[in-house]
């Protein structure tokens, strides 16, 4: 039987949450410690575990077809690779930096220095676009501590809550880009691992869909009917139910979670009791 090859993080920060995802689609893997190679049970896949960094060269190659991978490693890597969806998760910047003690003006400041950073294409081209030229120190970690051992002037490095740079003594001076975790597609894929693929879609597509939104049932007086339903926006229009108490109604919908909390108050001051918010596993349109 014909497989599609997933390539995942094998440790780090994108394991975890990949694995995660593909359990929620419904896809059970036979996952021995330290295995580097495994297979589902109930969906036609084999998981390849690799470094993050590999993986747009195994997608070139076409010896996976297709990689949960973070979107700055194909920037970085992979420019001639595309991906398919985005998953949610490991959401990061790629930025420039500079010692706090630095009077930064604009990107022209980096004309001529030393920046250390382990996405010297990002960098590069970025810096290109602004007309700058710099001296890049790669690095493959740890790059935070390059200014203060005399290494570079400043660092390309990702950034997510920025504690790492503020322990550091550094600054954010330019966001080059926003990323996220991405499901990355080998140009190589077979027409017949693409039917797979698209069945995996489908199921992520739900899946997202479901980690985004609340079932949100509630009570509310027949007469404040409308006013509720008109600030609920449902998937097509709520469900109304009559209670046995006479002149109350059960209303029952879904809401994005975002914007769930300013829509709850809302709802309360225009009479609506007994609110009950419940997840949702699968949401399939
Ligand atoms: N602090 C962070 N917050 C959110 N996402 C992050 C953060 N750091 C990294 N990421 C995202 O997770 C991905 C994996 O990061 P991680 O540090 O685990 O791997 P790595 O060391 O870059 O890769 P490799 O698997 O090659 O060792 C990154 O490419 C990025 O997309
Ligand atoms: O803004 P923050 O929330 O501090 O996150 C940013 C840090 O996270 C990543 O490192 P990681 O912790 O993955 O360590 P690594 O260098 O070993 O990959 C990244 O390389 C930064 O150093
Ligand atoms: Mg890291």
């Amino acid at each position: 039987m014909t497989k599609i090859r997933i390539a995942i993080q094998k440790s780090g920060r994108l394991n975890e949450d990949s694995i995660a995802l593909l359990k929620d689609c419904g896809i059970s893997i036979d996952n021995g410690k330290d295995q580097l190679k495994a297979s589902s049970r109930n969906f036609p896949m084999e998981v390849f575990y690799l470094r993050n960094g590999d993986i747009p060269q195994y997608l070139r190659d076409g010896v996976v077809d297709i990689a949960i991978i973070g979107e700055n490693v194909l920037i970085e890597k992979g420019e001639d690779l595309t991906f398919s969806e985005r998953l949610g998760f490991s959401k990061c910047k790629v930025s420039l930096a500079v010692p706090k003690s630095f009077k930064y003006t604009s990107v022209q400041d980096f004309q001529g220095k030393r920046i250390a950073t382990s996405y010297p294409n990002t960098v590069k081209n970025y810096l290109a676009t602004k007309g700058v030229t710099a001296d890049l120190h790669i690095i493959n970690g740890s790059v935070e501590i390059a200014p203060n051992i005399g290494l570079a002037d400043g660092i390309c490095d990702i950034v997510s809550s920025g504690s790492t740079l503020f322990k550091n003594n550094l600054k954010e001076v330019e966001v080059m880009l926003t990323s996220e975790a991405v499901l990355a597609v080998s140009p190589k894929i077979s027409e017949e691992r693409k039917e797979i693929l698209s069945q995996l879609e489908f199921r992520i597509e739900s899946v997202l869909r479901a980690r985004q939104s609340k079932y949100v049932l509630l009570n509310a007086p027949n007469e404040k009917l409308d006013t509720i339903i008109s600030l609920l926006p449902g998937m097509r229009s709520p469900t109304v139910l009559p209670l046995a108490e006479e002149g109350w109604s059960s209303v029952h919908t879904v809401i994005n979670k975002d914007k769930f909390w300013e829509v709850i108050q809302e709802l309360k001051k225009e009479g609506a009791e007994g609110i009950l918010v419940c997840p949702i596993e699968k949401m399939v349109l």
